[in-house]
C-alpha cells in the first residue's frame, strides 16, 4: 500500500491507529488508488492488481481480450454442479475524472477522515462493490463453504465510456457463451435513507451527435449561417435536423431499444433467493428503475436477468461527483450483505429444465 500524506490510515484525527483498520478497507483503499480513470485509464494496473487477488484466493483468472487494449478479466469459483447455471457478479474497473480542484482531498489517495469517510474516485461507482464482491468470496472460501452453483467475477473495462470496447462486445464473445450464466448481478446507486435501492430496469441511453455545419467566427460579426441558428430543438430530431439544412446530419453513438425487465417476482428463484436473504439481514428494499444506463442493459439484452445493487444505504448518492466517499462502516456492512447473498444465489436450487 501506498501512504497518502497523512499516514497509513488516512486523513488527520484518524482513530485508527497503523495496523488496526480492518484490511478489507485497507485493500479497498489501495484499489482506489489506481488510476483507472478517462480518458486514459491504466487498466494494466487494474489487471495486476486482479491478479494478485485471484492468486490470494487460489481461484484462476482468465482474461478476455475483447479489444486491443481491453481486457476483460474473469475470476471463477467453480461449483460442486458445474452444469448448473452460473451466478455473475460483475463489476467495471473504470471511473469517470475529476475536477481535482473541488475536491478536499487528492481523488486518488483514498483519504479517510475523522468519521471514517472514505473519499476517491470510485468510492461509489463502483470500486467499493469489486471489493466487497471479492472480501465476501475470501471469506466464504476461509470459511470451507462450497455451493453447487458456478460463480465468475467479471471485471469489465469501459463501461463509463458506453461500454463499446467493454461489455457491448463481451457479451458477443464465445467466452461470455462459456459462463453459462443463470443471474448476474452488477452496480445499483447509494440511497440516503435506511433502505437499500435495486434496479430491474434501465432508462433507455440515446447519444446523439448531431453535425451542424456553419461558418465559424466572432459572435458579434452578424456570422451568417451558423450552427446555432440552424437547430430547431423543440422540434424532434429528425424534423429539426431536416429542417436546418440537408447537411444537417445526426449520429447516435448509444441508441438503446430494449426493454428488457428482471422479474421481481417472488415465484420468480432468483429474485426470491435475493429479496428473502435481504429480508433475514432485516434489509429494507426499494426497487426502482435505474435513471442511467449501466453494463446490466447488454446482459439483459441478451435475456439474462440482472439486478443492479450497490449495497450503500445512509448514504448521499455521489456517483461521478465531485467530493465522492463512502463511509468504511458502510462499506464493510456490505461485505456482509455480499456473504449471505451469495451462498443463497449460489445455491438456487436447479430450475425447470435441470438449470
Ligand atoms: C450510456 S453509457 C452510460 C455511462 C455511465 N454509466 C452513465 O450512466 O453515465
Ligand atoms: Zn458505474
Ligand atoms: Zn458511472
Amino acid at each position: 500500500m501506498l501512504p497518502d500524506k497523512d499516514g497509513p490510515n488516512g486523513g488527520g484525527g484518524v482513530q485508527d491507529g497503523p495496523g488496526t483498520e480492518d484490511p478489507s478497507v485497507t485493500l479497498f483503499r489501495e484499489y482506489l488508488r489506481l488510476k483507472t480513470v478517462h480518458p486514459e485509464p491504466d487498466y494494466d494496473a487494474a489487471i495486476r492488481f486482479l491478479e494478485r487477488i485471484a492468486e490470494e484466493l487460489a481461484l484462476p483468472l482468465k482474461k478476455v481480450e475483447v479489444c486491443p487494449g481491453r481486457v476483460v478479466a474473469i475470476i471463477t469459483w467453480v461449483g460442486s454442479r458445474p452444469e448448473l447455471k452460473s451466478v455473475v457478479l460483475n463489476s467495471h474497473t473504470d471511473v469517470v475524472p475529476v475536477y481535482e480542484e473541488h475536491w478536499k482531498h487528492d481523488p486518488f489517495a483514498a483519504v479517510k477522515d475523522e468519521h471514517g469517510n472514505i473519499y476517491g474516485r470510485g468510492s461509489q461507482d463502483m470500486k467499493c462493490v469489486t471489493i466487497q464482491y471479492i472480501e465476501a468470496i475470501r471469506r466464504l472460501k476461509a470459511a470451507g463453504k462450497r455451493f453447487s452453483r458456478t460463480i465468475h467475477l467479471t471485471f469489465v473495462p469501459d463501461e463509463e465510456v458506453g461500454g463499446h470496447k467493454g461489455m457491448e462486445t463481451f457479451v458477443k464473445h464465445p467466452e461470455f457463451q462459456k459462463l453459462n450464466i443463470g443471474f448476474a448481478l452488477d452496480e445499483g446507486l447509494a440511497n440516503p435513507t435506511n433502505a437499500y435501492t435495486v434496479f430491474y430496469g434501465e432508462k433507455n441511453p440515446w447519444w446523439i451527435t448531431v453535425r451542424c455545419p456553419g461558418s465559424p467566427g466572432h459572435g458579434s460579426r452578424f456570422v451568417e449561417n451558423t450552427a446555432a441558428e440552424k437547430l430547431e430543438f423543440e422540434e424532434k430530431i429528425k424534423a429539426w435536423c431536416k429542417e436546418a439544412g440537408e447537411d444537417v446530419t445526426y449520429d447516435f453513438a448509444q441508441k438503446h431499444m430494449d426493454q428488457n425487465f428482471t422479474s421481481t417476482e417472488e415465484s420468480d428463484p432468483w429474485w426470491h433467493a435475493f429479496s428473502s436473504t435481504c429480508k433475514a439481514m432485516n434489509m429494507t428494499l426499494k426497487k426502482e428503475i435505474f435513471p442511467a444506463a449501466t453494463d446490466s442493459r447488454f446482459i439483459r439484452e441478451e435475456g439474462l436477468p440482472a439486478i443492479g445493487f450497490s449495497p450503500m444505504n445512509l448514504t448521499p448518492i455521489l456517483l461521478h461527483d465531485h467530493n465522492e466517499y463512502l463511509n468504511e462502516q458502510v462499506f464493510l456492512r456490505g461485505i456482509q450483505v455480499y456473504e449471505r447473498l451469495v451462498p443463497a444465489l449460489a445455491s438456487v436450487p436447479p430450475l425447470s429444465g435441470g438449470e
